[in-house]
Order: C-alpha cells, then sequence, then structure tokens
C-alpha cells in the first residue's frame, strides 16, 4: 500500500463505513455454499441448535428468533474457527475445505489492513497481545437468502452493526446490503463488484480506537426474485479477552469513552436481543 493510498484509507474509515477492496484474490466457489443450503433439512439440522456437537457450529435461522416480532428472512451456518483438526472433525464436508481456504487466504489481508488501521490511531507497533486481541478469534458465517414471496413484510438482516473488529464480507451479484450514510439519515447501497470484499468495521474496533473508528450499521433487504448469498468472516477478540480504549491512546492523552468488558459478554449482550442499529455498543460506554 502506497502512503497516500494507506491516509485515504485511514480517513475513510475514521469517518465511519464501509470500504470495498477490490482484489482478485478472492475466488470463492459460491455453488459450494448453495450445496449446504440444498441438503435435506434432516442432514442439516444436524447442525441446529439442538443437535450440533459443538456450539462453534450452528446451522440456523433469522438472528434471534425468541426476541423478533418476524423473523429474518435468512438461514445461515455459522463456523467458530478454533483448529484445522476440529474443522475437519465438526464442520459439513460439503463446504469445509472451501471456507477454511478462504479464511487462510483472508489473513494475509486481515493482517495488513490492521496494521493500517492502528498506524492511523499512532499504534505503530502490533505485538502478539495486540494482534490476539484485534484478530484472535474468527466465525466464518454463510448466510442464504432465499426468495421472499412478500418482501416488503420483512427483511433480510434487519439494521445492526457487528459486534467484530473488522469483518470480511463476500456477496454474490445479487445485492440488496446496506450501509447507514455518516449524516444517519440515508442508506446507500452497496453494489456487487466482481473481485470485491466489502470490508466493515466492528464494534470491537470502535471501542478499541475510542470512538476514532465508527461501525458501519447496516441492514439487508429480503428480495422478491432471487435467493442470494453471503459469506462475512467476522475477525473478533478472543471471548476470554477484556476490551477497552487501547492504553496507547490513553497514555497519549486521550479520555476514555469506553470501559474494559469481557468480549464475551458483550457478545451475549448482542444475541439476547433483536437487531437494533447500533445500541450493543451501549454496553462498554463509561
Ligand atoms: O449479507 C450481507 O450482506 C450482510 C450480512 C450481515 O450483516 C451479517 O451476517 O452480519
Ligand atoms: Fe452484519
Amino acid at each position: 500500500m502506497t502512503p497516500k493510498w494507506r491516509s485515504r484509507f485511514a480517513k475513510r474509515l475514521r469517518n465511519g463505513g464501509s470500504f470495498r477492496l477490490l482484489t482478485t484474490m478472492y475466488r470463492l466457489k459460491f455453488w459450494r455454499m448453495y450445496k449446504f443450503f440444498g441438503l435435506a433439512a434432516e442432514v442439516k439440522n444436524k447442525y441446529s441448535k439442538e443437535h450440533s456437537l459443538s456450539n462453534n457450529v450452528r446451522f440456523g435461522t433469522s438472528f434471534t428468533p425468541q426476541a423478533e416480532k418476524a423473523l429474518e428472512w435468512k438461514d445461515y451456518l455459522s463456523l467458530f474457527y478454533v483448529s484445522e483438526e476440529e474443522a475437519f472433525a465438526l464442520w459439513p464436508s460439503v463446504c469445509r475445505e472451501q471456507v477454511l481456504d478462504y479464511m487462510r487466504k483472508s489473513e494475509v489481508v486481515i493482517k495488513q489492513l490492521l496494521k493500517v488501521l492502528m498506524k492511523g490511531l499512532n499504534v505503530n507497533e502490533i505485538d502478539e497481545t495486540k494482534e490476539s486481541l484485534l484478530m484472535g478469534s474468527m466465525r466464518t458465517n454463510l448466510n442464504y437468502y432465499p426468495k421472499c414471496p412478500n418482501p416488503e413484510l420483512t427483511v433480510g438482516v434487519g439494521r445492526h452493526s457487528d459486534v467484530s473488529t473488522l469483518t470480511i464480507l463476500l456477496q454474490d451479484e445479487i445485492g440488496g446490503l446496506f450501509v447507514r450514510g455518516n449524516d444517519g439519515d440515508n442508506w446507500i447501497h452497496v453494489p456487487p463488484i466482481k473481485g470485491s470484499l466489502v470490508i466493515n468495521v466492528g464494534d470491537a474496533l470502535q471501542i478499541m480506537s475510542n470512538g476514532k473508528y465508527k461501525s458501519v450499521e447496516h441492514r439487508v433487504v429480503a428480495n422478491g426474485s432471487n435467493n442470494r448469498i453471503s459469506v462475512p468472516i467476522f475477525v473478533n477478540p478472543r471471548p476470554s479477552d477484556m476490551i477497552g480504549s487501547l492504553p496507547e491512546l490513553i497514555e497519549n492523552g486521550e479520555k476514555p469513552i469506553y470501559k474494559q468488558v469481557l468480549y464475551s459478554d458483550y457478545v451475549k449482550h448482542f444475541f439476547r436481543k433483536a437487531h437494533d442499529g447500533k445500541k450493543t455498543v451501549a454496553f462498554a460506554e463509561l
């Protein structure tokens, strides 16, 4: 990355928003994903909350069905990465290798993005502890939005920000993802561009950057004519990490606006309620 590009990039993220990173690196075979969702219901149900052998593998529908007035028009398979061995033992074989490959290749891009973002905060050294805080755990979701007979009655995903540090999102050619503009009023469509990824700042980075980088609010509409697939990688702190305004920023004289919270508590708080815009972040406010 050239310094000019780097500073433009850091500025764009500071202003809040979604940054589309053009790359030809990713050629994920979407049909492989469709294959999972095309499996018989009883096969997919082996990975449901009730039947899955592990909490790290979960097939479900909607976000938090027990807290939602109307269900989101979406099925998903959520894969929390622990190790290759575990993935081989527990993840559905129909898509396992593609997801692992995608995650492995993404790591290079993720590290570069985080380096640039930390530079923008004057944090020039990312040691092992910091790296683990920024990207110590990863979760990949396969989202499947089936064609909806009454799209005006529901949504694909309600408005929310991700609880991640960064989200790397791959979407197919259908479209339907919207991000909230900087003025807070307008919604901007994120058009699919072949060979591109959408990079979203999540709440954990907003908190660690002491509010300098803003997590982006987004939503997905339900679609009356097409099925849609998206594959976000949520780059997260580890569940056992304490997150809060980074000490480097406070040592530089900034007033902290976030307290230290256990990341797994933050995530639990997010999942307890239906999607509600950016309200989750209040959980960490001082
Ligand atoms: O499908 C998309 O484009 C976005 C999905 C999303 O926001 C999520 O899974 O958190
Ligand atoms: Fe999201």
